[in-house]
């Protein structure tokens, strides 16, 4: 599976020092291997600098701190040649040395000292940077509209905030500071060298062009190596996390051995890509060192001709040869930094990319009704809805109303749209048309969080996510007291169970719950929604894993918290509606009748469809 698509205009990636990993701008790929639509391409994404600027605004302190430092190690680096000089000129004219080896100890020790120094601080700022990118990310990524989350992998959402974020920490200090740091240096070093012996300088630099161009040669090979790298390490990811979230399933259908070698092959593809990416890094990293060599030897032999007929002295030529010794590396750092600098924007179009996915926007949390507050009314007016512009509607004008307390359920064929009416509630999803109203409040202009601090949902596959279960109770509810936590325990039938266990409320529940059984999930579940006290209850399939006897309890349970709440629920067992105030039947995306259990046995021909084939009768 491609989980990478390029955007054609995609920047070539230069991958140029040690660690050849590109990530690269592409389209989020869709969940479903490629159905849906594309998150749309930035269609105006900020230059890489800018946003890596940014991401440095906060720890611009520490950053100059490093650069200057940096700089200081630089300028020792260049005096420590003319002190070098002097010490020869020194000896030729039998001067005393000891001012000069003074000076010269003082060099090496405070660059022993400020080396490491500015080091550790760029480090450390670099940490800091992807720390600020990953809480940026993170907190948008939590915010994500449902719409956006629709479109896309998780477990490349996952790569975006883990290994793309790292990639800014070589790209800020290695590359930025590094370009800064190392252009002044070659500058400083090339005058010194242009100061001490033009010629020389002419010559050095002839080579060095000789070995820039095969380094011109060599980078688009390792660049392009290292996108497939991070391509093939994307689809791995995805990959692995498509089968490890089913992994019961996949051993159920015995498809161990076909998705295994789907996963082998991409980790196959990542390995030749890096074998590729050594051999040309290899080649590029001998290129450096031999232009290393062949500039010190073609300065030697040019120089000692110079020394030899009497055009410059010995100790000019040795500070030259130091001054050679500066320069390839400091140029080396700059080619480096040049390829860090495309790895890196890489990575910040794939981030800008994961925060330009429409979000809800940020607000504070909302606080929980308070005991006994006013349960809501719903309306549901000509509502329409589509999940994409390219999907058929779901929804085709449902209007229904919902008194405040009592239950109201809604019951129909699969796929009729029931769950996506609770979505809409929740405002996962907008209608495409008509109004959802809630305490005649249209649901746009309710404040989000508020909205939301009103309603308890217990999602069709009631999830539990791992951690405590005291944890997974207090997900909804973190002020909720002991009393509270008690009351529901014993409403939800979970009292029992939270006795039997040694660690009780601290039991640990597994991956999303895989230690729970599914009703005593979606008991779980259901005790979490009740702890939010919510005006609107919503249950969706909420008691479809149920024994008989649990059923029955937490039916009146519900019955129960009807009375003083407004209660939804969504049920394929009639058995659980049949005591609803009301039933909305939905078919086809709209409401074919609203009665209670005996109007639509005798009113609706689907109803009564419904109830014969689960055995029902009209009670009364
Ligand atoms: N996130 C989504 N993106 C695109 N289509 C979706 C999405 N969720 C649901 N659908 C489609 O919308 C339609 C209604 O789904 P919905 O889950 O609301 O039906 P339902 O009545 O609750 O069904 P069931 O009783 O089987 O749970 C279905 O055709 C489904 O395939």
């Amino acid at each position: 599976m491609d989980t990478q698509r390029l955007q054609p205009d995609a920047p070539a990636a230069v991958a140029g020092a040690a660690e050849p990993r590109v990530s690269r701008p592409g389209r989020l790929p869709p969940r479903d291997g490629g159905t849906s639509a594309p998150v749309p391409a930035p269609s105006d994404p900020s230059p890489a600098w800018r946003v890596l600027l940014r991401y440095m605004r906060p720890s611009w302190r520490w950053l100059a701190l490093g650069g200057l430092l940096n700089l200081v190690s630089g300028a020792i680096g260049l005096a420590l040649p003319l002190a070098a000089k002097q010490l020869v000129d020194d000896l030729g004219a039998d001067r005393p040395l000891t001012d000069v080896l003074l000076l010269m100890g003082v060099l090496v020790v405070v660059t022993a000292g400020i080396g490491p120094l500015g080091e550790y601080v760029l480090r450390r700022t670099g940490e800091s940077i992807v720390l600020t990118a990953r809480r940026r990310l993170v907190s948008h990524l939590l915010r994500l509209r449902m719409s956006a989350v629709d479109q896309v992998e998780p477990g490349d959402l996952m790569s975006r905030v883990t290994s793309d974020t790292t990639l800014l920490r070589q790209v800020t200090t290695d590359s930025l500071v590094g370009t800064v740091t190392g252009g002044l240096t070659i500058l400083a070093t090339m005058t010194m060298m242009g100061v001490l012996d033009p010629v020389l300088l002419a010559v050095t630099l002839g080579v060095l062009l000789l070995a820039g161009t095969v380094v011109r040669v060599v980078m688009p090979r390792v660049s392009r190596a290292s996108r497939d790298i991070q391509k093939s390490v994307g689809a791995m990811g995805a990959a692995l996390e498509r089968i490890l979230g089913a992994l019961r399933t996949v051993k159920a259908s015995g498809a161990e051995h076909r998705e295994e070698a789907a996963i082998h092959g991409a980790a196959e593809e990542s390995w030749q890509a890096s074998v590729r990416a050594a051999k040309w890094l290899a080649v590029a990293g001998h290129t450096a060192e031999l232009a290393l060599q062949v500039a010190f030897f073609t300065v030697l032999a040019a120089g000692g001709a110079r020394v030899a007929s009497g055009l410059i002295d010995v100790g000019t030529l040795i500070a030259f040869l130091m001054y050679v010794f500066t320069l390839v590396p400091s140029l080396q750092g700059l080619v480096g930094a040049a390829g860090q600098y495309q790895i890196g924007a890489a990575a910040v179009a794939r981030i800008q990319e994961a925060e330009r996915l429409p979000s809800e926007p940020q607000r504070p949390a909302a606080v929980l009704p308070a005991p006994g507050a006013a349960p809501a009314e719903l309306r549901f007016r000509d509502v329409r809805f589509r999940y994409a512009p390219d999907l058929p509607p779901v929804h085709r004008g449902v209007t229904f109303t919902v008194p405040s307390r009592g239950m109201t359920a809604f019951v129909g064929p699969s796929g009729a749209g029931k769950t996506t009416l609770f979505s809409l509630i929740e405002r996962f999803y907008e209608p495409t048309s008509g109004s959802v109203l809630l305490d005649g409040r249209d649901l746009g202009d309710w404040d989000l969080p508020e909205l939301r601090a009103a309603i308890g949902y217990v999602e069709q596959d009631a999830p539990v996510l791992s951690g405590s279960l005291r944890d997974n109770l207090l997900l909804g509810a973190p002020g909720a007291t002991g009393e509270e936590i008690r009351r529901v325990l014993r409403t939800a039938r979970l009292d029992d169970l939270v006795a039997r266990l040694p660690k009780g409320l601290d039991t640990l529940v597994g991956h999303r719950g895989t230690k729970l059984s599914g009703g005593e999930r979606q008991r779980v579940a259901i005790a979490r929604a009740l702890l939010r006290r919510p005006r609107l209850l919503l249950l969706d399939e909420a008691t479809s894993q149920l024994d008989a006897v649990n059923e029955a309890a937490l039916r009146d349970t519900v019955a129960e918290a009807a009375r003083t709440t407004t209660v939804l629920v969504v049920a394929h067992r009639l058995s659980t509606v049949t005591l609803a105030d009301r039933i909305v039947v939905i078919e086809a995306g709209t409401v074919r009748a609203v009665g209670t259990h005996d109007e639509l046995v005798v009113a609706d021909p689907l109803y009564a469809e419904l109830a014969a084939t689960q055995f029902l009768t009209a009670t009364g």
